[in-house]
């Protein structure tokens, strides 16, 4: 039952295709005409041998009287197979007949050998199309999911469902909905045909099919905790490689080598002992079947020869039996073969699912209508926020009620000690998440009834982890410009490419690793200054960069000043002091509020921290 519905969800899964229907019928067709080929051939042999028989009787004779001779003459055998063969003394090989029946038994095969590869050819292409879409949907997928999702090691688990676990799926799609019921069929109709054909022989063939299930539902039963070990450790390796990868510097300036390889070894090897244990448990079907197969293969060839000579059963009749018992034993060893093939891709399945299935962010911005290319306000926003509080997922909280008016035009800094929430206060700036209690208004519009990409088209941010990709520079700048043919203050985005070791044609790789942490900085913020947002963002955008590149920066922020509203995180009194006022936040809320010189004045928690002098 439970494989039943296991079918079921996974055709619900794929959608239908009318080239599975399609293929499926073309395989019972084939299935079909590969159990008709054993009797046209039967036919066949019979037409020769009773031909080749008879010319060894006295032509004239009925077969009566001949089988009477032989018989008289000691030769009781032979006299069985004329009976059992109907040879007409004297006659010869029926030729007409002979041609007759060899050319059935042609359309037969050739009608086997088209409908296969029809019916391989539609398979192919469904699956590949069923692939294609998959793939789509896991893509889909990542952009609805919460930006948390996504963070960390868990990218490795979303690149795992992207590539090996839906190859893997993929691979079961055939042998399920087409081969699987094919075999099925088949096995059915051979047994009809062999019980019509011989029930003696029948039974014999039979004694294969109890030993075969058990030994199916053994080996998937065992192979299944080792199989779905396999995929987990894949995943897990997949995870570690990314993370490993993307923290080697620092790996290696902490000469964590040793560690992340012993790590390594760990998974590896017991991806191998998962894989081992799984591939011993399938790997023993095929050949143990084999053994049984011939075994009755044996039993049958000496059992049917001691019959032909009695004359119970004639040449072609003992030869389609073997055949069938052949044509038997290969859709039950096939099917038992692919078992743990279907089972894996079944595991993988699981997997994509849980992964389709995943809660996803409300109003993702991917299903937003595009946001108009909406000119720059006459006036740059107000932004506030009001008593907003927000919780992660573990239930601790981070803000408790935040008050905090980013006055229109004007640069606010938030400072705050590490862990204070100031990046969460950014995020929920750029609706990655939604205040658990609280609003935040643009212009008095609340954010959360805005789309996720208006709020987001309105902001450049800049965070102290550059995102850049390949290419120059300047093609990295041009990512941000505004598409609605604004004019962009050019000479301030120069003059902050010119800070670079080849201006706007300095080379960037998707790891950034030919720049250093100050450049890239450089970068991302002259990207954000080039895209001259209404709303900027600078989240520790400076904290790579020297004295002279700050000045840059700061210079190119000043001229975006009154344009745009600004927030910028920091902790460098450099870069707070240039702002109009600052706010600082301790235990989820915002204790101090004003310029530099009247929080120093007041002598509260930001004169503790910097009263003693810039930092
Ligand atoms: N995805 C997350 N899930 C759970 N807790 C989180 C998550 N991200 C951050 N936190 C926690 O929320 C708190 C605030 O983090 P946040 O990054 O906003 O601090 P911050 O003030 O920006 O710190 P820093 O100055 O070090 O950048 C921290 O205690 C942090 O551990």
């Amino acid at each position: 039952m439970r494989i039943v519905r296991a079918l079921r969800e996974f055709r619900r899964f794929l959608g239908s295709d009318r080239r599975l229907s399609f293929a499926l019928v073309l395989s019972v067709v084939a299935a079909l005409s590969t159990v008709t080929v054993p009797v046209l051939l039967a036919r066949l042999t019979n037409i020769i041998f009773s031909g080749a028989v008879s010319t060894r009787l006295p032509a004239g004779d009925t077969r009566e009287q001949a089988v009477e001779q032989l018989r008289r003459s000691g030769q009781g055998d032979l006299a069985n197979v004329v009976e059992t063969t109907g040879a007409v003394p004297g006659a010869g090989i029926d030729w007409d007949r002979l041609w007759a029946a060899a050319a059935v038994a042609l359309i037969a095969i050739a009608l086997v050998t088209i409908t296969r590869i029809g019916s391989g050819l539609l398979v192919n292409s469904a699956v590949q199309d069923a692939i294609r879409t998959i793939r789509e949907r896991v893509e889909r997928k990542i952009h609805r999911l919460p930006v948390s999702r996504l963070e960390g090691g868990r990218r490795g688990e979303v690149l795992n469902a992207m590539t090996v676990d839906v190859d893997n799926m993929s691979t079961v799609i055939g042998p399920l909905f087409v081969q699987l019921p094919v075999l099925v069929l088949t096995v059915v109709a051979v047994a009809v045909a062999l019980i019509l054909l011989s029930p003696f022989f029948a039974l014999i063939a039979f004694a294969t099919i109890p030993v075969t299930a058990a030994l199916a539902f053994t080996v998937v039963r065992f192979a299944r905790p080792h199989m779905q070990a396999q995929w987990r450790t894949t995943s897990s390796i997949s995870a570690h490689i990314e993370d490993v990868y993307g923290a080697h510097d620092m790996i290696a300036a902490y000469d964590g080598h040793p560690q992340t390889s012993r790590e390594f070894d760990e998974l590896n090897r017991r991806l191998e002992r998962a894989a081992r244990s799984g591939q011993a448990w399938s790997g023993s079907i095929t050949p143990v079947l084999t053994f049984c197969n011939a075994l009755v293969f044996v039993i049958i060839a000496v059992l049917g020869a001691l019959k032909m000579l009695d004359g119970a059963v004639t040449l072609g009749t003992l030869q389609a039996v073997v055949m069938y018992t052949q044509q038997l034993s290969a859709p039950m060893t096939e099917l038992s073969s692919t078992l743990p093939t279907l089972q894996s891709g079944f595991i993988s399945f699981g997997r994509v699912r849980t992964f389709l299935g995943a809660d996803e962010e409300s109003e993702p911005a991917v299903d937003d209508k595009p946001v108009a290319a909406h000119g720059r306000h006459t006036l740059p926003p107000t932004v506030t926020f009001e008593r907003v509080h927000y919780s992660y997922a573990d239930g601790s909280p981070v803000l408790r009620g935040i008050d905090l008016t980013l006055p229109a035009g004007r640069t606010t800094a938030l400072v705050g000690a590490t862990g204070s929430g100031k990046t969460t206060l950014t995020g929920l700036l750029q609706r990655f998440a939604d205040p658990t209690a609280g609003r935040i208004l643009i212009d008095g519009e609340d954010i959360a009834g805005m789309s996720r990409s208006k709020v987001r088209s309105m902001m450049a941010v800049v965070t102290q982890d550059p995102w850049l990709f390949s290419g120059t520079a300047g093609e990295n700048v041009d990512y941000g410009r505004p598409t609605d043919g604004r004019a962009v203050d050019e000479a301030m985005v120069d003059s902050l490419l010119a800070g670079l070791p080849s201006g706007p044609e300095t080379p960037v790789s998707g790891d950034s690793t030919l720049l250093s942490a100050g450049e890239k900085q450089l970068i991302t913020v002259a990207r954000a200054l080039a895209a001259d947002p209404d709303i900027l963002i600078l989240d520790e955008a400076t904290s790579a960069a020297d004295p002279r590149t700050e000045l840059i920066i700061g210079r190119g922020l000043e001229a975006l000043r009154n344009r745009t509203t600004t927030l910028i995180v920091t902790h460098r009194y450099s870069t707070l002091a240039t702002a109009d006022t600052i706010a600082v936040l301790a235990d989820g809320r915002i204790i101090e509020h004003g310029s530099a010189s009247e929080l120093l004045a007041a002598g509260g928690e930001f004169a503790r921290i910097y009263g003693r002098g810039p930092t």
